[in-house]
């Protein structure tokens, strides 16, 4: 999906090369997934992945998933023509329930499960190796565009 507009943000933007560079696709009529492979660099305590890592790619995704479920709703095509609006970050809340290790890569499970006039909650799940991991809930607010 994030090939389609391409951006610099460091967790999607494919503009920009120290960035997370992540991507997310539907999965389902609800779900969108994104699969992402920490670096060693992105190391905490010893063979696990920082914890502020994980609320970036969280972040990002949530972002991701409340943009696709607007335009799906909305009957607007993400074809890399410009959007009337953005979505920001409100409110994130990780709960973390393992040790993410640092040498599997982590997929992001997400879906809108409430919806205001410009408020989405997005919840999100981390899996690795099929467990949990971490749990976000994500409040994306719709706003003008940015820039
Ligand atoms: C195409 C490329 C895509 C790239 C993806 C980029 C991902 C990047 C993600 C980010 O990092 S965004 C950067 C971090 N976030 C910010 O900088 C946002 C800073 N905050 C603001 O700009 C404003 O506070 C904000 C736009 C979030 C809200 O201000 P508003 O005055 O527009 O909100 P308003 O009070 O009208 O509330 C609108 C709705 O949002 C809800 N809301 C607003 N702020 C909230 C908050 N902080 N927590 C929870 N809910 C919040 C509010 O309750 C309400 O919900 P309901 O309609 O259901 O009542």
């Amino acid at each position: 999906m994030q090939d389609v507009i391409k951006v610099h943000c460091f967790g999607c933007g494919s503009l920009n090369e120290r960035g997370l560079q992540i991507k997310s696709h539907w999965a389902g009529p609800e779900e969108l997934v994104c699969r992402w492979q920490p670096q060693p660099f992105h190391i905490g305590h010893p063979g696990v992945v920082y914890g502020g890592m994980i609320a970036s790619v969280v972040d990002c995704h949530a972002m991701w998933t409340a943009m696709a479920a607007h335009c799906r709703d909305s009957g607007i095509e993400m074809d890399g023509t410009a959007l009337p609006f953005a979505y920001v970050t409100g409110k994130l809340s990780v709960s973390y329930l393992k040790p993410a290790v640092i040498d599997q890569p982590l997929e992001l499970r997400a879906r809108v499960v409430d919806k205001g006039e410009r408020r989405s909650t997005v919840e999100c799940v981390v899996l690795q190796r099929g467990q949990e991991c971490a749990r976000a809930e994500v409040i994306a607010v719709r706003v003008q565009p940015l820039a």
